[in-house]
C-alpha cells in the first residue's frame, strides 16, 4: 500500500516525503507549478500531472495501491489570491473536489488536508484554539475553509475520513541539508531575511511598526517543517488505528515572535547585519497569531521538537548551500 502525496515537490510536501520514505511506499503527484524537481525524493514514485485532471487521477489510482492521500497541493499567496480569486477557487477548491470524487470512486478513504491559520482571519484572542471562530479575510483563507466544509460533507455521505491540519507559520529546512524552503516568488519572512543576508537583495521591508505589540511589529508562531511533517504521519497513523476521525488540529509551537525578534535572530545566526526599511502595514496582516496545539498534543501526542533558533539555523544552512544553485 502507498501514500499519495499531492504537492510532494513543494516545500512542506517534500519534507513530509523525506519523513515517510523508509517506512512507507510514497507516490508523489505534482504539476511543478510552484514546486521544484530538486525537492523530489528519488525513492518516491513521481507522477508529473495535475490533480484536477481526472485521467491522471484514474492512472494514479489504477496503477498504485493508494491507502491514503496527503493533500499539500494548492496556491498559497494571500496577495495573489485577492488579485486572482478564481485561480484560487479553481485550483484549491475545484481540483480538490476532483481529487475527492476520484478517492470516493476508488474507495480510498483516508485524507490529510493542509489547512491554514488564515482560516481564522483576525482573531479576537491572542492564543488561537480550534474553537475560535473561522472568519477568513482573503480568498486564500476562504478557499481552504471551503475545502474543510466539503470534507465534512463528504465524510457524512461516504466511507471517507479526514484530518485537517491548520498550520501556523512553517519554517526551517531538513536536517540532511538536502531540501529546504523554496518559493518563487518568496513571500515568507525568514527566507526573505536570509536571502538578503546572503546578498540577494539590497534591503528587507518590515511591514508595519505601529501594531499593538511590545515592539510594534507583528507576532507570529513559527513551526518547523519537520514537526509539521511528523504531525501528518501521526494523523495518518491515528486514522489507521481509529484513534482519530474527522478532526481539525492547529499546528504551532505556542510561542509568538515579533518580526523584529526574527530579524535579530537571523542576524545573530548568520553573523551579518540586515539593511531594514520600516514600511507601511501589509493589508490583511493580523497583529498577533499564536496557536494552541494542545488538542493534537492531547489526542495524538504531537510535540514540536524544534524552537525558532533551530528553525533559522537549519534554514540558514540550506540557503547558504543552495545559494547560486538557481533553484
Ligand atoms: N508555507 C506555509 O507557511 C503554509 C502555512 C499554512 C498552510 N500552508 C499550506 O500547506 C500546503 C503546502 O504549502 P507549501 O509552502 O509547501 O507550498 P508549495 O507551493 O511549496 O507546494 C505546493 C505544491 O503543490 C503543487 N501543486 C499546486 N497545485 C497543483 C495541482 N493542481 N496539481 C498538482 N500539483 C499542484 C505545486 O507545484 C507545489 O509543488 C499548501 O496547501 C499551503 O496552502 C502552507
Ligand atoms: O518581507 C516581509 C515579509 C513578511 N513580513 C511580516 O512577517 C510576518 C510573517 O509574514 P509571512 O508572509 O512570512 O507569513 P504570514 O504570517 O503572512 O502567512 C503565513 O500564515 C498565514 C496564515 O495566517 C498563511 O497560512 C500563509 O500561507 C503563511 O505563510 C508578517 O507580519 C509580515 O507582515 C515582513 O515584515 N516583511
Amino acid at each position: 500500500m502507498s501514500i499519495l502525496i499531492c504537492g510532494g515537490a513543494g516545500y512542506i510536501g517534500s519534507h513530509t516525503v523525506k519523513e515517510l520514505i523508509g517506512n512507507y511506499e510514497v507516490v508523489v503527484l505534482d504539476n511543478l507549478t510552484t514546486g521544484f524537481p530538486v525537492l523530489l525524493d528519488e525513492k518516491a514514485t513521481f507522477i508529473h500531472g495535475d490533480l484536477g485532471d481526472e485521467e491522471t487521477l484514474d492512472r494514479v489510482f489504477q496503477e498504485h495501491s493508494i491507502e491514503a492521500v496527503f493533500h499539500f497541493a494548492a496556491n498559497s499567496l494571500v496577495g495573489e489570491s485577492v488579485a486572482q480569486p478564481l485561480k484560487y477557487y479553481e485550483n484549491n477548491v475545484g481540483s480538490t473536489i476532483t481529487l475527492l470524487k476520484k478517492m470516493v470512486e476508488y474507495g480510498v478513504d483516508k485524507f490529510i488536508f493542509s489547512s491554514t491559520a488564515a482560516t481564522y482571519g483576525i482573531p479576537d484572542s491572542a492564543i488561537i484554539t480550534e474553537e475560535n471562530p473561522v472568519r477568513p479575510i482573503n480568498p486564500y483563507g476562504r478557499s481552504k475553509l471551503m475545502v474543510e466544509r466539503i470534507l465534512a460533507d463528504t465524510a457524512k455521505a461516504h466511507d471517507f475520513k479526514y484530518v485537517i491540519l491548520r498550520y501556523f507559520n512553517a519554517a526551517g529546512a531538513h536536517a540532511s541539508g538536502e531540501i529546504g524552503e523554496s518559493h518563487d516568488p518568496e513571500s515568507h519572512l525568514i527566507p526573505i531575511i536570509l536571502q538578503h543576508l546572503l546578498g540577494e537583495s539590497e534591503k528587507i521591508s518590515v511591514f508595519g511598526t505601529d501594531y499593538e505589540t511590545p515592539d510594534g511589529t507583528c507576532i507570529r508562531d513559527y513551526v518547523h517543517v519537520t514537526d509539521l511533517a511528523n504531525a501528518h504521519i501521526l494523523a495518518y497513523e491515528g486514522l489507521v488505528k481509529g484513534k482519530v476521525e474527522n478532526e481539525i488540529f492547529n499546528l504551532g509551537n505556542g510561542f509568538g515572535y515579533s518580526v523584529k525578534e526574527v530579524i535579530g535572530l537571523c542576524e545573530q545566526i548568520s553573523g551579518k547585519k540586515a539593511a531594514v526599511e520600516w514600511t507601511e502595514r501589509r493589508p490583511g496582516d493580523p497583529a498577533v497569531l499564536v496557536a494552541s496545539s494542545k488538542k493534537i498534543q492531547d489526542i495524538l501526542g504531537w510535540t514540536p521538537k524544534y524552537n525558532l533558533e533551530e528553525m533559522i539555523q537549519s534554514a540558514w544552512a540550506w540557503h547558504s548551500k543552495s545559494y547560486n544553485r538557481q533553484i
